[in-house]
Parts: structure tokens; sequence; C-alpha cells
């Protein structure tokens, strides 16, 4: 499988990470396309999640730089990122009980709402056109992933699957042109998975950038245009999914995981 579009979206230069004494992410190279579905794969404790918290802000990295779509965006806030095209679903849906899910939706979008606070004060009208908008727009991601029929309903009352799918509903409102997947598909039945994978396809077929940490090696390798593998926070081996399947110091590393 290759992908078209080899537009570099995101690229991160020698990319470093350390809390105290240990180095989580060390000197990490990659780029992710526009279009592609690229995988980050490792044993337990070899910096994905510490990479996508890097990428989108959340962590400031010790050293190397990351550019986005040819900026070097090093050091942007997590706002700033979202705003520029970066979204994030994390391992365990982070969603708010209480709220419905049109209501999660639109509080995604509301990121891309034009109107500072004391300009919406004196913009009634605007602000009211606005916020149609967001509705218009909630409903129509929701339509997007198939939820359109549990609109109203509280995300407490939805199962393990829906709520990933809305997580994936609400990072879709900042109308991302990169978006990191962490673990989108652990905890889902084969239907689940399989009803996200068709997402995730469709997403990266209209150009969007997929960036998706992911254990479930089936999903990865059915998926991904190409896997990118850490190890002690390490880059290992970079590829298409067969070629580093086979690659020797990958089976190593993953067989090294388990005897421990
Ligand atoms: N905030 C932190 N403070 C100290 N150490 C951290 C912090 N976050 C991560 N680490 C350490 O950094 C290393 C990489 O962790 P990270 O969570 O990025 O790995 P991972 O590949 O995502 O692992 P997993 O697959 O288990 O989620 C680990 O040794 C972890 O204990």
């Amino acid at each position: 499988m290759t992908v078209s579009t080899e537009l570099v979206l995101l690229e991160l230069v020698n990319v470093g990470k350390s809390f105290g004494g240990l180095r989580a992410v060390h000197n990490v190279s990659m780029q992710v396309s526009a279009g592609a579905i690229h995988a980050l794969i490792g044993p337990n404790g070899a910096g994905k999640t510490t990479t996508f918290n890097l990428i989108n802000g959340i962590a400031p990295v010790s050293t190397g730089k990351i550019i986005f779509q040819g900026k070097d965006i090093t050091g942007w806030p997590v706002h700033k990122l979202a705003a520029a095209g970066i979204a994030r679903t994390f391992q365990t849906p982070q969603l708010f009980d209480e709220m419905t899910v049109i209501e999660t939706v639109m509080a995604g979008c509301h990121l891309r709402g034009r109107l500072g606070p004391l300009r919406s004060m004196f913009a009634f009208r605007r602000k009211r056109h606005e916020e149609q908008a967001i509705l218009d727009q909630a409903s129509n991601l929701l339509r997007r992933v198939g939820l359109e029929g549990l609109m109203d309903e509280k995300a407490a009352n939805l199962s393990y699957g829906h709520r990933r799918v809305l997580e994936v509903a609400r990072a879709l409102g900042t109308n991302p042109k990169l978006l990191l997947l962490d673990e989108v598909a652990a905890g889902l039945n084969p239907t689940e998975t399989q009803y996200i994978a068709t997402l995730i396809r469709q997403f990266a077929a209209e150009g969007m950038a997929i960036l998706l940490v992911e254990h479930d090696m089936h999903f990865v390798m059915d998926m991904s245009h190409k896997v990118t593998v850490l190890n002690f926070g390490e880059v290992l081996a970079e590829g298409l999914p067969n070629e580093v399947a086979s690659d020797p110091s990958v089976i190593e590393a993953y067989i090294g995981s388990w005897e421990d």
C-alpha cells in the first residue's frame, strides 16, 4: 500500500524529551505526510505517548524541533497548535459525562470561534449566527461518524465504542489537518474496530494525516501506509508495515519486552 500524496505535513527533527535523568524520547526524527495513515508503535514505555504529547504541545520538547506545514512550531501551546490544525484523542476517552453528544462536539468546534470574549459582548447578533454555525457543523460531524441518532444522549450513557467515536468527532471539530489517535481501537470489539478503521481510511482519503499509536498489530498492519517503531525512546525502524514486521531488530525488541 502506498500513499499517493507525498506532501510532508509534520516533521520531527532530532526531538528529545527528558524527565529528570530519564530520556523518554531521544533524537527522534520522522516525517508524516498528508493523506497518510502512519503508525507509531513500540513496546511499553518506548516513548509513544510522550511523542504525542510533544507534537500537540502538552509537554515541551527538551531538544530538537517540530515543523508543521513548513513552520517551526516548537514550543507552541496546545490551543495554538489546535488552531493550526493538530488534533488529538487520548488513550482513555476524556469526555464530560454530563454533556450531551451534540454539546461535546460543539465544545470541540468552539475552539475555532473567531470572537474573543470582549468583542462577543458587543456582537450579540454575530455571536448568535456563529453559534448556529457551530451547531450545524457539530451536527454534520455527528452524521459523518454515524452518531446523529444519539445527539441528545448524555456521554455517560454511551457504549464504550460510541464514546471512542464521539471523542474522534470532537477532535474533528477543529477541522484538523493532522489527527493523533492514541490507542483508538483499544477495548473495541471486532465490529467497532472495523467501523473506526473505515472512518480513519475516509479521513486519510480526504487528505488528513493520521498518526496513530496502537498496540493491536493486526489493526496497524492492516491500516498503515507507514510504520515507525520506537524502542527506549529512539527510532528503531521505519518503513512499510511488512518491512518493519519482518525486521529482526523489531522482532527482538518486542520479544525482549515480553520477556521482561
Ligand atoms: N510525566 C512523566 N514523568 C516521568 N516519566 C515519564 C513521564 N511520562 C512518561 N514517562 C516515562 O517515559 C517513558 C516513556 O513513556 P511513554 O508513556 O511515552 O511510553 P509509551 O510508549 O507510550 O508506553 P505505553 O505503550 O505503555 O503507553 C517511560 O519510561 C515512562 O515511565
